[in-house]
């Protein structure tokens, strides 16, 4: 498994670009660490694909280096790169067996017959493909075939990554759910370096240890599922991680925080002096996890509108209006809603700040 570098990597599919948007990638530079998990997660149009693409050697980029271990490949077709790839649809030999199958990238490379056995077992097994084994492909369903394709992907242990393109697409919800998991169980067990391409933020945040988003042809930001809940570096990701996404609104700067619309916001005080450094637009935004919904007895927070409830079983969104301003605040069932006037605290621990749409950091990193 190898280490993968892009280096001032950009792509545009215009053969004389005349500025940042005729790049479908912006310019980056990123290292990704041997032996881990990362899905690439962005809307449709974002740049994933041309992303991946780039990486397994389906597209040359039109600027910039890729390299494997320290070797540079960009020029590389994918049959010289010594990856393994899952496309959204099944690839595989229907008139063979299931064994076969997955033999065939390994009996390819002239691995040795037992050798062969023991690693077919293992990832049909893992997939749940043992009973099918000396079955013909064709035969097969929809969601079988894709599973042999997975396990084509994973049966190789000495390729410098395994890519997935939106691998689970055709497959049954329900079994989506499971393959998901099992995928994940396989990256712990076997290190692989794994890269996945994903529109859907569960299947991203089930399956990586570090999520790529991407938004505009930019990385917007890399981090583990936790980092993009409680800290998304760009007022994108909060939006777009989260279900509701991130409560974000103007602001200007006050006196212990911000102000929204006359009303003050306190920040923690280590982010008072960035706040007061930042350029641009600001922001202020809160998950709707975080922010705290109370009666007029709890001294301070800020008095609100309550607008609607929505039950959805184990939670319920609230949403209410500070002037003219929406907010969602997530509330677990067992939390009763208050009665009377409302207020709504935001704890400083949480409340996170953004300048022209990027974090504004109080670590002194900024
Ligand atoms: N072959 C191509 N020629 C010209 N433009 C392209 C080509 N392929 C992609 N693009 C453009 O590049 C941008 C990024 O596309 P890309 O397919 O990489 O995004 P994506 O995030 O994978 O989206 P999706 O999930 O819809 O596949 C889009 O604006 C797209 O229209």
């Amino acid at each position: 498994m190898a280490l993968i570098e892009l280096k001032n990597l950009a792509h545009s599919y215009h053969p004389h670009p005349a500025g940042e948007n005729d790049y479908a990638l912006r310019r980056m530079n990123h290292s990704w660490q041997d032996g881990r998990a990362y899905a690439l997660l962005g809307p449709s149009g974002c740049g994933k694909t041309t992303l991946l693409n780039i990486i397994s050697g389906l597209q040359k980029p039109s600027e910039g280096q890729v390299l494997f271990d320290g070797l540079e490949v960009t020029a590389l077709p994918p049959e010289q790169r010594n990856i393994a790839q899952v496309f959204q649809f099944p690839v595989i030999y229907d008139t063979m067996t299931v064994f076969d199958n997955l033999a065939f990238p390994l009996r390819n490379r002239g691995v040795a017959v037992t050798q062969v056995r023991r690693r077919v077992k293992e990832v049909a097994e893992m997939l749940e493909l043992s009973e099918v084994l000396n079955k013909r492909a064709a035969n097969l369903s929809a969601d079988a075939k894709q599973k042999i394709s997975l396990g084509r992907g994973l049966v190789r242990s000495d390729v410098a990554a395994i890519l997935f393109d939106e691998p689970l697409t055709v497959i049954d919800p329900h079994l989506k759910w499971s393959l998901r998991r099992k995928l994940k169980q396989i990256h712990a067990r076997f290190k692989l370096t794994m890269v996945y391409v994903t529109h859907d933020q569960l299947e991203a945040l089930t399956f990586a240890d570090q999520v790529v988003v991407m938004h505009a042809g930019q990385v917007v930001q890399i981090g583990s599922p936790q980092e993009l809940f409680e800290t998304p570096s760009h007022t994108f990701v909060g939006y777009f991680i989260g279900s509701p996404g991130m409560n974000i609104m103007p602001c200007r700067l006050g006196v212990n925080g911000v102000q929204v619309e006359g009303f003050e916001i306190a920040l923690e005080p280590r982010l008072l002096q960035a706040a007061a450094d930042a350029q641009g637009n600001l922001e202020v935004g809160i998950r709707p996890e975080f922010l705290q919904l109370a009666d007029t007895a709890r001294p301070g927070g800020v008095p609100v509108e309550l607008c609607t409830v929505e039950d959805l079983g184990t939670y319920r969104i609230v949403t209410v209006a500070m002037g003219s301003q929406q907010l969602k605040i997530k509330l677990d069932e067992a939390v009763p809603l208050p009665g009377g006037s409302l207020r709504v605290h935001f704890p400083p621990a949480w409340t996170r700040l953004y300048a022209d749409s990027h974090l504004v950091s109080g670590d002194g990193d900024e």
